[in-house]
């Protein structure tokens, strides 16, 4: 059938070259079979003569590929992709405008990415999320260039940059100062902490996220809740109280960026989103007049940012750059901890049992208005289990690398220049790895089989050279922030207007997400709070 058709379609076109342009019946014919073979070509028979290649998910349109798929739920079409090639676990290929990127589902091959970190660049990937959030090519060439011997301020340069490491190196080295287990994290932590704790008491509950207030109760958004006690904590601790000064709404602006960061992660022209651009103005502006005020002034700035806006002195960047950098640490040190916060309250709530054994076990940790944040990582079991079932259910984060030279993985070959991505969300639901349960909220999982937080399956936290140094301040945040939660106040969750039950809220697959999604519009959690005697 289909080679009568090219006979005749091509026989016709023989005949009379011009009858292409002149007779659409001819030049829809012509149109169909090349796409026709074009097809077949790249899903039939490509695949059958080269079994090496990472084979592609099909798609309909050369070039675009699976674009749209990606920037919209990009989890379910990755899952999409594993049951298409009948759950082998092999590398596969999507197409994003052009771009090849090989998914990688395995276990044991994502080990190997996160090991292998010379061949599997971190840094290649680094580079497009600086030029995402707006760094300029010149500051993207100082950031990756060693300085010459002599190039920079000496002094400097011996307080900073002792070892003459590009700049990014010297970031990198400066967070994990300031985030590893040490004096430095005890800091920051306990600032943090302070912070989160002093703003869930009944005398403090105000804000915007307070949707009706009585002298007995008030009604919360969760959401709003999470995004505001975290993201102002986070921020006043890096950025000290001046930035507040210099722009009051920061913390709704830097959820309004959080929202659509994805367009700078994916590198979408941010300017097609006028909320994101004029949020990014006025943050930049403040970020821009901290940097320009002498330090003697900057009272309450954290070590660590202190030593980056050094750094970026030293280096000579210019100073949209250096606010744009300053503004991407920022949002990598709230944005996965505000949605993790929310599903793990979220999680604990739904299930009344769970918080009354979390009252008992954390109990202890309270003391007088401060909460002990060693006590609940050290004799908190089914706290910390909690922790890790909830972060395995909701990373949606997808590591991604660049491919720096040819290599073979589980028998496919990924050719260098392309891009690698681990989509985590798929590896946390393997059943292979996680049993039949695993898309089921499970808060012993963790408690029965501690061993599982190192399973090579189980990546909320990434790995190898980028494996997330805030791993400690997130853990101690979002248990703190929910025990805060379950002692101070007797929690119900309310009704809807027709008296239905709440559903438990939606994860927003709807779009991309860098980390972990928040929900979906209209699926916040309600929660009506009143001040709880504690026992
Ligand atoms: C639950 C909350 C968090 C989650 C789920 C999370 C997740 C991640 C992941 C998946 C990565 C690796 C990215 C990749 O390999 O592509 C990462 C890296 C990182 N995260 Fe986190 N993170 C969280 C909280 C934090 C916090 C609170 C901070 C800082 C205060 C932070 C700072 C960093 C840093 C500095 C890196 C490494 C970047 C590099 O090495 O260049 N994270 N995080």
């Amino acid at each position: 059938m289909l080679l009568e058709l090219i006979e005749a379609t091509f026989s016709s076109f023989l005949s009379n070259p011009w009858r292409l342009v002149s007779d659409p019946y001819v030049f829809f014919s012509v149109l169909g079979l090349v796409y026709t073979c074009w097809w077949q070509w790249t899903f039939t028979i490509s695949p059958l003569l080269h079994p090496e290649k990472p084979p592609d998910i099909p798609y309909w349109i050369p070039f675009v590929g699976h674009s749209w798929t990606m920037f919209g739920d990009s989890a379910s079409f990755v899952s999409r992709g594993i049951k298409h090639f009948k759950r082998a676990y092999k590398p596969f290929t999507i197409r994003v405008l052009g771009d090849q990127l090989y998914v990688v589902t395995c276990p044991d091959d994502v080990s190997n990415v996160y090991k292998k970190s010379t061949i599997f660049s971190w840094h290649g990937h680094m580079d497009m999320l600086l030029d995402g959030w707006g760094l300029s090519k010149e500051a993207r060439k100082i950031s990756w260039r060693k300085p010459l011997p002599g190039e920079l301020d000496p002094v400097m340069s011996k307080e900073l940059n002792p070892q003459n490491k590009c700049l990014i190196e010297v970031i990198e080295d400066t967070y994990k100062m300031q985030l590893l287990p040490g004096e430095r994290l005890d800091t920051m932590m306990s600032s943090v902490i302070d912070k989160i704790n002093a703003s869930l008491t009944w005398d403090k509950l105000f804000g915007p996220f307070v949707l009706d207030s009585s002298t007995e109760s008030r009604r919360v958004s969760v959401k709003d809740m999470c995004r505001t006690v975290i993201t102002e904590a986070t921020t006043r601790t890096m950025f000290g109280d001046l930035i507040f000064q210099y722009e009051p709404s920061i913390v709704e602006q830097l959820s309004i960026t959080n929202d659509k960061a994805w367009a700078y992660v994916f590198n979408f022209p941010s300017i097609l989103i006028p909320k994101l651009h004029r949020a990014r103005k006025r943050i930049d502006a403040a970020v821009r007049a901290c940097i320009n005020t002498p330090e003697k002034f900057r009272q309450g700035e954290g070590w660590a940012v202190r030593r980056v806006i050094q750094a970026l002195e030293l280096f000579q960047m210019d100073e949209e750059s250096r606010v744009s950098l300053l503004l991407m640490v920022l949002w990598a040190s709230y944005s996965n901890t505000v949605s993790a916060a929310f599903w793990t309250a979220s999680y604990i709530l739904y299930n009344p049992d769970l918080v009354e054994s979390l009252r008992q076990e954390t109990l202890p940790a309270l003391n007088g208005s401060a909460i002990d944040t060693k006590y609940l990582d050290k004799h908190c079991p089914l706290l910390n289990s909690t922790f890790y079932e909830c972060l395995r259910l909701i990373s949606g984060s997808a590591s991604i690398r660049r491919v720096n030279e040819d290599v073979t993985m589980s028998g496919m070959r990924l050719k260098a220049g392309n891009s690698v991505l681990i989509p985590v969300r798929e590896l946390h639901y393997n059943s292979s790895v996680w049993g039949k349960t695993s898309a089921d909220f499970d808060p012993t999982r963790f408690l029965n089989r501690p061993n599982l937080t190192n399973h090579s399956g189980y990546r909320p936290f990434g790995g190898g050279v980028s494996y997330c140094a805030g791993r400690h301040l997130a853990k101690a945040e979002i248990c703190s922030f929910v025990v805060a939660l379950i002692h101070r106040f007797d929690i119900s969750i309310p009704t809807d207007a027709k008296g239905r039950p709440q559903p438990f809220p939606k994860m927003d697959f709807t779009r991309p997400s860098p980390g972990v999604s928040l929900c979906e519009d209209g699926q916040d959690l309600v929660l009506d709070l009143r001040p709880r005697k504690m026992t």
